[in-house]
């Protein structure tokens, strides 16, 4: 498939949002994710806030609870909720199976328990983020600062190579006030066996494999909208 520039790839981002914001129903509890796309979703459903929706919502991410308060969203503490009735995020990859790395914005954490509390978990993507394995992005992973070097040697033993997740020259610091590693592990072909060996690790918090967590996916393409579920 042909590279997007970036006025194309925003046009499918908001394709995508905008499809994905007609499944909110009046007295919904939603998940808001973090990223480009989702903050696209997010203006959407501000707009129909002010038209009378009624919603309370959940926010993956510190950034995302201010953009939905900003836009008059009611937002609710995410770690009160036992259920969520729609969540709208997206992704860095994904397979046709459903299969995502997610945490390319660092809310890995936060977006993984709001996917998990979802009853309808809906990812909203461009074209360019479909993959047949996941694995050309890199996997990140939450490490309790503490851990670090720890993690960052097993993440070698299951054949990655990490790197400290940096911004503006800073070590990058999670909404939990942890530290990322992006790791390398080439195309992946078994997704939920490397969860599941990530997640073992004493020091990780989680990793940005998220697997049997998404309902669906709508990407757009071009003109198009192509929902997998
Ligand atoms: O996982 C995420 C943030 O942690 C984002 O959903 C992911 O990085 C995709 O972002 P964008 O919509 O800007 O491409």
């Amino acid at each position: 498939m042909a590279a997007l520039d970036k006025t194309e790839q925003h046009a499918e981002k908001l394709a995508a949002a905008l499809a994905a914001v007609k499944y909110v129903k009046d007295g919904d509890v939603v998940g808001l994710g973090t990223g480009s796309t989702a903050t696209l979703a997010i203006e959407e459903l501000g707009k129909r806030v002010k038209e009378g929706l009624n919603i309370t919502a959940a926010a993956s991410s510190i950034r995302t609870e201010k953009l939905a308060k900003f836009y008059g969203i009611k937002v609710l503490d995410l770690g009160l909720l036992s259920s969520i009735d729609i969540s709208i995020d997206g992704a860095d990859e994904f397979t046709e199976s459903l299969d995502l790395i997610k945490g390319g914005g660092g809310a890995l954490f936060r977006e993984k328990i709001m996917a998990t509390l979802s009853k309808n978990s809906i990812i909203v993507t461009d074209s360019s983020k479909k993959v047949k394995k996941l694995g050309a992005f890199t996997v990140p992973v939450e490490v309790i600062p503490l851990a670090y070097r720890y993690v960052f040697d097993q993440i070698i033993q299951l054949g990655g190579k990490g790197v400290l997740r940096k911004a503006d020259d800073q070590t990058f610091i999670t909404d939990n006030g942890n530290y990322i590693i992006d790791a390398d592990f080439g195309l992946i072909d078994n997704p939920a066996q490397l969860n599941s060996s990530l997640n073992q690790i004493n020091g990780v918090l989680t990793s940005g494999l998220f697997i049997g967590l998404t309902s669906k996916v709508i990407m757009s393409v071009g003109k198009e909208l192509i929902v997998f579920e």
